[in-house]
């Protein structure tokens, strides 16, 4: 049996329907008419221990909703989801203790405490063992370079520090499920891979399952190994990284640098893709165009001061998936 499991999970949410114009609207006052979404709508998926999955989607797919289920926060409509063997909302206090939660845009810190207090404070809460509690403190603050910041109150950190702070906050007491929601929103490159190595190292040491939510393809790229999709609520996609990657093997990019150009290259395989002065990017069908087609080519039409060659990059492949189901033109660079 594996460790998480969603089975044919439905969430609808009932609101208020608002009719337009004044008059419409005062008559409901007395006559309220709702409507129902469907969150999330047969949902299934399972995911091992230890699994560092990335879940994706474009905005209103469904992933909060998913993740505040798997959290015990809020309960299914129908379906049943299990977590290390527990139902999150029936066990919300043991669940409590197998799970650790971040959300990117919420905070679990104290404002006016420095961040050893805070860390205390939880000790204390989750009943966490002294010497566990020691080792972990350590460790997290070592790799998450959080030295020069314990003693400060919470409302004097940096956004990055902050985030620091509710990762380290959120696994002192060694949960086997890590939730991320957005945990890199608004940081700065230093700290968005400081935070990356992090989660993976914690999973290489800990074996703590990871469930990621993000908008940034680079933490899904450098953390995860599995990616699982939604959209509309429903699954889209559940695969490895490596093959999801691969998705994007049929083609490839070439950016061609140039002084002068006779006239753009053009035959059937080789896409202009982006136009600018003395610079010019082609997508590529390696099935239709040859590596050495494609060089005499541009060496025979232009006068060249660099090429670079470059795969799709993961981005470019979710959003091809997410514009080919919204019915949008794909393919722009
Ligand atoms: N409490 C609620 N009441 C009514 N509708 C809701 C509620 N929570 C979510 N929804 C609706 O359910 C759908 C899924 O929302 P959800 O927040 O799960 O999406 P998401 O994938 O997390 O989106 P984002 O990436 O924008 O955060 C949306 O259409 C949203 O408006």
């Amino acid at each position: 049996m594996s460790y998480i499991t969603v089975d044919h999970v439905t969430r609808e949410f009932k609101s208020f329907k608002r009719p337009e114009g004044l008059k419409k609207a005062l008559s409901t006052l007395l006559n309220r008419s709702y409507e129902v979404k469907k969150a999330v709508e047969d949902l299934s998926f399972s995911i091992e221990k230890g699994e560092l999955v990335g879940y994706i989607g474009p905005n209103g797919a469904g992933k909060s909703t998913t993740i505040k289920m798997l959290t015990g926060i809020i309960t299914p409509t129908s379906g049943t989801i299990k977590t290390g063997g527990l139902v999150p909302w029936e066990n919300r206090k043991e669940n409590a203790k197998h799970i650790g939660v971040v959300f990117g845009q919420r905070s679990q810190l104290n404002w006016d405490l420095p961040m050893e207090d805070t860390f205390e404070l939880y000790r204390r809460m989750y009943g966490t063992d002294k010497v566990q509690f020691r080792k972990n403190t350590q460790m997290f603050t070592e790799l998450l370079a959080m030295h020069s910041f314990l003693n400060k109150p919470v409302r004097q950190l940096s956004l990055g520090q902050k985030m620091r702070a509710e990762l380290a906050i959120a696994l002192l007491h060694d949960p086997d499920i890590l939730y991320l929601d957005e945990p890199t929103i608004g940081l700065d490159v230093v700290v968005k891979d400081k935070i990356r190595r992090f989660v993976r190292e914690l999973n290489r040491e800990k074996k703590t399952t990871v469930i990621l939510t993000t908008h940034d393809m680079a933490d899904i790229e450098e953390i995860c190994d599995r990616i699982i999709m939604i959209d509309h609520g429903t699954l889209m996609l559940d695969q490895s990284l490596a093959s999801f990657k691969s998705q994007g093997a049929d083609q490839y990019y070439v950016e061609v640098a140039f002084k002068n150009l006779k006239k753009p290259l053009s035959f059937h395989g080789a896409e202009l893709m982006k136009e600018q002065p003395f610079c010019h990017t082609y997508r590529i069908n390696p099935r239709l165009v040859s590596m050495n087609e494609l060089l005499s080519s541009i060496s025979e039409l232009f006068e060249v001061t660099d090429i670079t060659i470059k795969k799709p990059e993961i981005d470019e492949i979710v959003r091809k998936i997410y514009t080919s189901q919204s019915g949008e033109q794909s393919g722009q660079l």
